[in-house]
Protein backbone atom coordinates (compact mmCIF):
# COMPACT_ATOMS: atom_id res chain seq x y z
CA UNK A 1 0.00 0.00 0.00
CA UNK A 2 1.34 3.52 -0.58
CA UNK A 3 2.25 5.27 2.26
CA UNK A 4 1.21 8.48 3.29
CA UNK A 5 4.00 10.23 5.24
CA UNK A 6 2.67 11.44 8.45
CA UNK A 7 0.18 8.59 8.57
CA UNK A 8 -0.22 5.64 11.00
CA UNK A 9 0.68 2.34 9.80
CA UNK A 10 -2.53 0.14 10.50
CA UNK A 11 -5.61 -0.03 8.23
CA UNK A 12 -8.24 1.10 10.97
CA UNK A 13 -5.82 4.19 11.64
CA UNK A 14 -5.25 5.31 8.36
CA UNK A 15 -9.01 4.99 7.46
CA UNK A 16 -9.54 7.09 10.85
CA UNK A 17 -6.17 9.54 10.58
CA UNK A 18 -7.84 10.35 7.06
CA UNK A 19 -11.33 10.87 7.87
CA UNK A 20 -9.84 13.02 10.56
CA UNK A 21 -8.58 15.13 7.80
CA UNK A 22 -11.88 15.77 6.18
CA UNK A 23 -13.25 16.89 9.42
CA UNK A 24 -10.42 18.94 9.77
CA UNK A 25 -10.40 20.51 6.24
CA UNK A 26 -13.91 20.90 6.49
CA UNK A 27 -14.89 21.89 10.00
CA UNK A 28 -18.76 22.66 8.67
CA UNK A 29 -19.72 18.94 7.71
CA UNK A 30 -22.95 17.93 9.21
CA UNK A 31 -23.52 14.70 11.35
CA UNK A 32 -25.14 13.36 8.65
CA UNK A 33 -22.42 14.43 5.77
CA UNK A 34 -20.06 12.70 7.99
CA UNK A 35 -21.80 9.90 7.97
CA UNK A 36 -22.18 9.67 4.53
CA UNK A 37 -18.68 10.10 4.42
CA UNK A 38 -17.82 7.56 6.89
CA UNK A 39 -20.30 5.11 4.94
CA UNK A 40 -18.27 5.27 1.60
CA UNK A 41 -15.25 3.09 2.83
CA UNK A 42 -17.30 -0.06 3.41
CA UNK A 43 -19.73 0.48 0.01
CA UNK A 44 -16.59 0.95 -2.11
CA UNK A 45 -14.44 -1.32 -0.71
CA UNK A 46 -17.27 -4.09 -1.62
CA UNK A 47 -18.29 -2.69 -5.00
CA UNK A 48 -14.50 -2.49 -6.23
CA UNK A 49 -13.46 -5.79 -4.87
CA UNK A 50 -16.48 -6.62 -8.01
CA UNK A 51 -16.14 -3.92 -10.45
CA UNK A 52 -12.26 -1.98 -10.98
CA UNK A 53 -13.38 1.52 -9.89
CA UNK A 54 -10.38 2.60 -7.82
CA UNK A 55 -7.28 1.07 -8.35
CA UNK A 56 -7.60 -1.83 -5.78
CA UNK A 57 -3.94 -1.23 -4.17
CA UNK A 58 -5.35 2.29 -3.97
CA UNK A 59 -8.29 1.21 -1.70
CA UNK A 60 -7.11 1.96 1.66
CA UNK A 61 -6.08 5.75 0.22
CA UNK A 62 -9.96 6.09 -0.29
CA UNK A 63 -10.46 9.04 1.63
CA UNK A 64 -6.82 11.06 0.71
CA UNK A 65 -6.75 10.16 -2.84
CA UNK A 66 -10.16 9.99 -3.90
CA UNK A 67 -12.72 12.10 -1.62
CA UNK A 68 -10.62 14.46 0.18
CA UNK A 69 -9.47 15.08 -3.70
CA UNK A 70 -12.65 15.35 -4.78
CA UNK A 71 -13.42 18.11 -2.51
CA UNK A 72 -10.97 19.86 -3.83
CA UNK A 73 -12.88 21.29 -6.43
CA UNK A 74 -14.49 23.77 -3.63
CA UNK A 75 -11.46 25.46 -3.21
CA UNK A 76 -11.83 26.98 -6.79
CA UNK A 77 -16.25 27.42 -6.24
CA UNK A 78 -18.69 26.91 -3.65
CA UNK A 79 -21.46 26.01 -5.80
CA UNK A 80 -24.55 28.37 -4.85
CA UNK A 81 -27.48 26.53 -3.59
CA UNK A 82 -30.15 25.12 -6.73
CA UNK A 83 -26.89 25.12 -9.12
CA UNK A 84 -26.44 22.23 -11.45
CA UNK A 85 -23.45 20.51 -12.13
CA UNK A 86 -22.48 17.92 -14.70
CA UNK A 87 -19.53 15.26 -13.39
CA UNK A 88 -18.47 13.65 -16.70
CA UNK A 89 -16.74 10.22 -16.78
CA UNK A 90 -17.67 9.78 -13.62
CA UNK A 91 -16.93 6.46 -13.29
CA UNK A 92 -17.93 4.74 -9.40
CA UNK A 93 -18.56 8.73 -8.49
CA UNK A 94 -15.31 10.85 -8.73
CA UNK A 95 -15.70 13.78 -7.94
CA UNK A 96 -19.54 14.03 -7.81
CA UNK A 97 -20.61 11.79 -5.09
CA UNK A 98 -17.97 13.49 -2.33
CA UNK A 99 -19.53 17.02 -4.07
CA UNK A 100 -23.25 15.88 -4.12
CA UNK A 101 -22.51 14.98 0.13
CA UNK A 102 -20.79 18.33 0.38
CA UNK A 103 -23.35 20.60 -1.41
CA UNK A 104 -26.57 18.81 -0.45
CA UNK A 105 -28.61 21.59 -2.19
CA UNK A 106 -26.73 21.29 -5.87
CA UNK A 107 -27.89 19.07 -8.31
CA UNK A 108 -25.45 16.56 -9.79
CA UNK A 109 -25.67 14.58 -12.72
CA UNK A 110 -22.87 11.27 -13.21
CA UNK A 111 -22.03 10.53 -16.69
CA UNK A 112 -20.22 7.56 -18.07
CA UNK A 113 -20.38 5.78 -21.05
CA UNK A 114 -19.23 2.49 -19.21
CA UNK A 115 -22.46 1.32 -17.72
CA UNK A 116 -21.14 -1.33 -14.50
CA UNK A 117 -19.37 1.68 -13.55
CA UNK A 118 -22.55 3.86 -13.22
CA UNK A 119 -23.87 1.08 -11.42
CA UNK A 120 -21.67 1.32 -8.39
CA UNK A 121 -22.48 5.17 -8.37
CA UNK A 122 -25.70 4.33 -8.69
CA UNK A 123 -25.60 2.17 -5.63
CA UNK A 124 -23.25 4.21 -3.22
CA UNK A 125 -25.54 6.79 -3.84
CA UNK A 126 -28.56 4.81 -2.86
CA UNK A 127 -26.65 3.42 0.28
CA UNK A 128 -26.12 6.92 1.85
CA UNK A 129 -29.26 8.08 0.78
CA UNK A 130 -28.01 10.56 -1.95
CA UNK A 131 -31.25 12.69 -3.06
CA UNK A 132 -29.28 15.29 -5.59
CA UNK A 133 -27.84 12.82 -8.01
CA UNK A 134 -28.69 11.23 -11.02
CA UNK A 135 -27.14 9.34 -12.90
CA UNK A 136 -26.44 8.66 -17.00
CA UNK A 137 -25.17 6.06 -18.84
CA UNK A 138 -23.91 7.93 -21.85
CA UNK A 139 -20.89 9.21 -24.01
CA UNK A 140 -20.78 12.87 -22.56
CA UNK A 141 -21.06 14.03 -26.42
CA UNK A 142 -24.82 12.75 -25.65
CA UNK A 143 -25.82 14.05 -23.05
CA UNK A 144 -27.76 17.27 -24.21
CA UNK A 145 -28.69 19.09 -20.65
CA UNK A 146 -28.05 22.43 -19.46
CA UNK A 147 -25.62 22.87 -16.35
CA UNK A 148 -24.12 25.65 -14.83
CA UNK A 149 -21.12 23.72 -14.27
CA UNK A 150 -19.17 20.55 -15.62
CA UNK A 151 -16.90 18.93 -13.49
CA UNK A 152 -13.82 16.44 -14.03
CA UNK A 153 -10.76 13.88 -13.11
CA UNK A 154 -8.76 11.86 -15.00
CA UNK A 155 -10.95 11.85 -17.80
CA UNK A 156 -9.59 13.59 -21.08
CA UNK A 157 -7.21 16.51 -21.76
CA UNK A 158 -8.84 19.82 -20.83
CA UNK A 159 -9.08 21.10 -24.66
CA UNK A 160 -11.68 18.01 -25.82
CA UNK A 161 -13.06 18.38 -22.55
CA UNK A 162 -14.15 21.84 -23.17
CA UNK A 163 -15.04 21.05 -26.92
CA UNK A 164 -17.61 17.97 -25.67
CA UNK A 165 -19.47 19.83 -22.94
CA UNK A 166 -19.16 24.22 -24.24
CA UNK A 167 -22.87 22.62 -25.24
CA UNK A 168 -23.64 21.89 -21.93
CA UNK A 169 -23.01 25.17 -20.31
CA UNK A 170 -26.48 27.01 -19.59
CA UNK A 171 -26.16 30.53 -20.48
CA UNK A 172 -28.08 32.32 -16.98
CA UNK A 173 -25.47 32.87 -14.37
CA UNK A 174 -26.06 32.25 -10.60
CA UNK A 175 -22.62 31.76 -9.33
CA UNK A 176 -19.68 33.99 -8.37
CA UNK A 177 -17.50 32.50 -11.47
CA UNK A 178 -18.82 32.65 -14.83
CA UNK A 179 -20.38 29.01 -15.57
CA UNK A 180 -18.05 26.48 -17.16
CA UNK A 181 -15.71 23.86 -16.65
CA UNK A 182 -13.81 22.58 -13.47
CA UNK A 183 -11.28 20.32 -14.14
CA UNK A 184 -8.91 18.14 -11.23
CA UNK A 185 -5.88 17.60 -13.12
CA UNK A 186 -1.95 16.63 -11.74
CA UNK A 187 1.75 17.58 -12.84
CA UNK A 188 2.67 18.98 -15.97
CA UNK A 189 -0.28 21.66 -17.00
CA UNK A 190 0.90 24.38 -19.12
CA UNK A 191 0.65 22.75 -22.54
CA UNK A 192 -3.17 21.99 -21.13
CA UNK A 193 -3.45 25.21 -20.20
CA UNK A 194 -2.22 26.73 -23.44
CA UNK A 195 -5.44 26.90 -25.44
CA UNK A 196 -7.15 28.79 -22.65
CA UNK A 197 -3.94 30.92 -21.26
CA UNK A 198 -5.91 34.06 -20.82
CA UNK A 199 -9.09 32.81 -19.31
CA UNK A 200 -7.94 29.48 -17.16
CA UNK A 201 -7.33 29.87 -13.39
CA UNK A 202 -5.39 27.50 -11.65
CA UNK A 203 -5.14 26.40 -8.48
CA UNK A 204 -2.43 24.50 -6.45
CA UNK A 205 -4.15 21.82 -3.67
CA UNK A 206 -1.02 21.90 -1.78
CA UNK A 207 -2.13 25.05 -0.56
CA UNK A 208 -4.45 23.71 0.81
CA UNK A 209 -4.08 19.89 2.19
CA UNK A 210 -0.35 19.47 3.71
CA UNK A 211 -0.79 15.39 2.59
CA UNK A 212 2.28 14.64 0.14
CA UNK A 213 -0.10 13.75 -2.34
CA UNK A 214 -1.22 17.05 -3.15
CA UNK A 215 1.84 18.19 -4.29
CA UNK A 216 1.74 18.52 -7.60
CA UNK A 217 -2.48 18.49 -8.04
CA UNK A 218 -4.09 21.32 -8.97
CA UNK A 219 -8.07 22.54 -10.19
CA UNK A 220 -8.38 24.35 -13.22
CA UNK A 221 -11.36 26.38 -14.22
CA UNK A 222 -12.38 27.46 -17.44
CA UNK A 223 -15.13 29.92 -18.64
CA UNK A 224 -16.81 28.39 -21.60
C1 LIG B 1 -9.73 7.20 -15.52
S1 LIG B 1 -11.45 7.11 -15.35
C2 LIG B 1 -11.77 8.34 -14.12
C3 LIG B 1 -13.04 8.09 -13.39
C4 LIG B 1 -13.35 9.11 -12.30
N1 LIG B 1 -13.52 10.46 -12.84
C5 LIG B 1 -12.28 9.11 -11.23
O1 LIG B 1 -11.52 10.09 -11.15
O2 LIG B 1 -12.20 8.13 -10.47
C6 LIG B 1 -12.05 7.88 -16.84
C7 LIG B 1 -13.54 7.67 -17.05
O3 LIG B 1 -13.99 8.52 -18.10
C8 LIG B 1 -14.95 7.82 -18.86
N2 LIG B 1 -15.02 8.47 -20.18
C9 LIG B 1 -14.00 8.68 -21.07
N3 LIG B 1 -14.45 9.33 -22.16
C10 LIG B 1 -15.78 9.54 -21.96
C11 LIG B 1 -16.81 10.17 -22.74
N4 LIG B 1 -16.56 10.70 -23.93
N5 LIG B 1 -18.06 10.22 -22.20
C12 LIG B 1 -18.33 9.68 -21.01
N6 LIG B 1 -17.40 9.07 -20.23
C13 LIG B 1 -16.15 8.99 -20.70
C14 LIG B 1 -14.43 6.39 -18.87
O4 LIG B 1 -15.46 5.47 -19.14
C15 LIG B 1 -13.87 6.25 -17.46
O5 LIG B 1 -14.82 5.71 -16.56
Amino acid sequence: MEMEQNQPDDKLSIISYQLSAISTYFPSLTINQKEQIVALFDLYADWNSKINVISRKDIDNLYLHHVLHSLGITKMLHFKNGSSVMDLGTGGGFPGIPLAIFFPEVQFHLVDSIGKKIKVGQAVAESIGLTNVTFRHCRGEEEKQLFDFVVSRAVMPLADLAKIVRKNIRKEQMNALPNGLICLKGGELQHEVLPFRNQAVTIDLKAHFKEEFFETKKVVYIPL
